[in-house]
C-alpha cells in the first residue's frame, strides 16, 4: 500500500488555478523529491495534501485514510520557514513540542541525538544557532514521536555543502530506520543522491514521475520538463 496517494489534485487561491491536477504516490520506506520551479505549487500541494488547505478537487490517501486531524501523530512537516520560538532555547522549543504532542521528555533527547545536534548547543536560544542547526532543531521537533512519515518542504535550503550534506545523511538514516520521507526541493543533484523516486510538476500540473534508477541526467530530464535549455 502507498503511504501517500495524491489524483488530480486541484486548488484555487486569490481566484488563480494553483493546483490543476497534481498526482503522485510515495511507497513505504521511500525517499521521494518533488521538484519543480518557484511557484509551480510545491508548497501548496503539501498544505492541501494535509488538509491544511482544503482541496477543490481531486483525492488525497495518507496511510490509505482520507487526511483528517488523527494523520499528525502518525507524521511529521518541517515548512521552509522555522516556526519555532526564537527566543526560547533548543530544549524549551523542543519540550513545548513533546508537552502539545502528549510525548515524554526522554523523546526530546532521543530526539536530538538522532539528528546529532551536539548537547553543548541544547540551552542556546533558537535565534542563535547558524541554520544548519536550526534545521536540526527542526527536524528534531518533527520526529520526537516517531513519525511513520516525514514531511520536508526544502529541507536542504539555505544551507552551506557541509549542513547539507549533514542532512542527506540524516534523511538516509531516518529512511534505513524504517521512516517514509516526502520533500520538496530545487536541488537536483541532492535529489539525484538521495532519493528514490521523484515528480516533477509545473505550473500545477505533474509533468513526470519516475524512478531515479532510470534517470541517468536529471538534470537534462528537469530542463526538458520546464521547458529550459540543457
Ligand atoms: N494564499 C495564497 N493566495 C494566493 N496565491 C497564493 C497563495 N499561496 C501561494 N500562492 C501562489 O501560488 C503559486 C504557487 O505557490 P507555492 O508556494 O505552492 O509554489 P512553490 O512551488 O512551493 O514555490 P517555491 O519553489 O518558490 O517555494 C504562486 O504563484 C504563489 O504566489
Amino acid at each position: 500500500m502507498n503511504v501517500i496517494e495524491v489524483k488530480d489534485l486541484r486548488k484555487r487561491l486569490g481566484g488563480r488555478e494553483i493546483l490543476r491536477g497534481v498526482s503522485f504516490n510515495v511507497g513505504r520506506e521511500e525517499i521521494y523529491g518533488f521538484l519543480g520551479p518557484n511557484g509551480a505549487g510545491k508548497t501548496t500541494t503539501i498544505r492541501t495534501t494535509l488538509g491544511l488547505l482544503r482541496k477543490d478537487g481531486g483525492s488525497v490517501r495518507i496511510f490509505g485514510e482520507e487526511p483528517g486531524r488523527g494523520i499528525f501523530k502518525r507524521l511529521g512537516v518541517v515548512f521552509e520557514y522555522e516556526v519555532l520560538n526564537p527566543d526560547w532555547t533548543v530544549l524549551e522549543n523542543l519540550r513545548f513540542v513533546a508537552y502539545v504532542r502528549d510525548r515524554d521528555m526522554d523523546e526530546v533527547e532521543a530526539a536530538l541525538d538522532t539528528v546529532e545536534f551536539s548537547k553543548e548547543h541544547w540551552g542556546k536560544r533558537f535565534k542563535e544557532l547558524s541554520k544548519g542547526m536550526k534545521r536540526k532543531v527542526s527536524l528534531a521537533s518533527a520526529i520526537l514521536h516517531d513519525p511513520e512519515l516525514l514531511i520536508l518542504d526544502e529541507p536542504m535550503s539555505g544551507l552551506d555543502p557541509t549542513a547539507q550534506v549533514e542532512v542527506r545523511r540524516l534523511l538516509l538514516k531516518l529512511r534505513d530506520e524504517g521512516k517514509t520521507i516526502f520533500f520538496s526541493s530545487h536541488n537536483l543533484p541532492e535529489v539525484q543522491k538521495i532519493a528514490d523516486r521523484a515528480a516533477i510538476i509545473v505550473n500545477g500540473t505533474t509533468r513526470a514521475q519516475f524512478s531515479l534508477e532510470d534517470v541517468e541526467d536529471l538534470e537534462k530530464t528537469y530542463l526538458t520538463m520546464v521547458g529550459g535549455s540543457p
